[in-house]
């Protein structure tokens, strides 16, 4: 990863906590994906949004942390998690995991997986989804009905809401499917900008 460019976060920002969830089997493979980098890596301006974002938390709330699961992503893994998921319909499928020939914004290390923790407790701020949870209540899309129909809280909404405005404050937008994943270019200023890593 250091040999393509990309930094470890945490050399970025010492204060953003990360728990690597490909790199053990709590994941929703149930297999560890990254055997050789329990750290995040992402490629320096996108390091530095997230120092950003990070910063912005720490002015709304001082007792909270960024918490990261996941940045650059070898295009290997993101094709283990597309045949993985083959028993779905592309059309869903693409919702959750990119085409890996397309390429995932994470492949290009512009794009990352986190929510928001207690920085003395780690423990994580109640989504009302756990992460990659392909459900549609994990959807931003879909927040205004699930409020609605009592499936999701105000706090849970209030949560992600505060996630979403921080990342913004970084440079960083979610997509509508996922709460948790945020993107710092869009797939084609990635590709123009940095080689994918396969
Ligand atoms: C698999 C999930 N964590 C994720 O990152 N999905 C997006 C859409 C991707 O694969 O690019
Ligand atoms: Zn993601």
């Amino acid at each position: 990863m250091i040999a393509a460019g990309l930094v470890d976060i945490q050399k970025i920002d010492s204060t953003i906590h990360i728990d690597v969830k490909y790199a053990t089997k709590d994941n929703f493979m149930g297999q560890v994906l990254y055997k050789n980098y329990p750290k995040v890596y992402l490629q320096k301006v996108v390091a530095e949004r997230l120092s950003k974002a990070q910063k912005a938390l720490q002015e709304i709330d001082p007792t909270l942390t960024l918490l990261v699961f996941d940045g650059t992503r070898p295009r290997s893994v993101q094709q283990a998690m597309w045949d993985a998921l083959d028993t779905i319909p592309f059309s869903e499928r693409v919702k959750f995991v990119s085409n890996p020939a397309n390429g995932s914004i994470h492949n290009y290390g512009c794009a990352v997986d986190l929510t928001i923790a207690n920085k003395f407790s780690k423990n994580p701020l109640d989504m009302g989804a756990g992460y990659d949870d392909l459900r549609k209540i994990a959807y931003p899309r879909h927040e205004d009905r699930f409020l609605k129909s009592g499936a999701l809280t105000e706090v849970q909404v209030q949560n992600r809401k505060l996630l979403r405005q921080v990342m913004r404050a970084g440079g960083f937008w979610v997509i509508q499917t996922e709460w948790w994943h945020f993107n710092a270019f869009s797939r084609k200023k990635a590709k123009e900008l940095f080689e994918i890593i396969e």
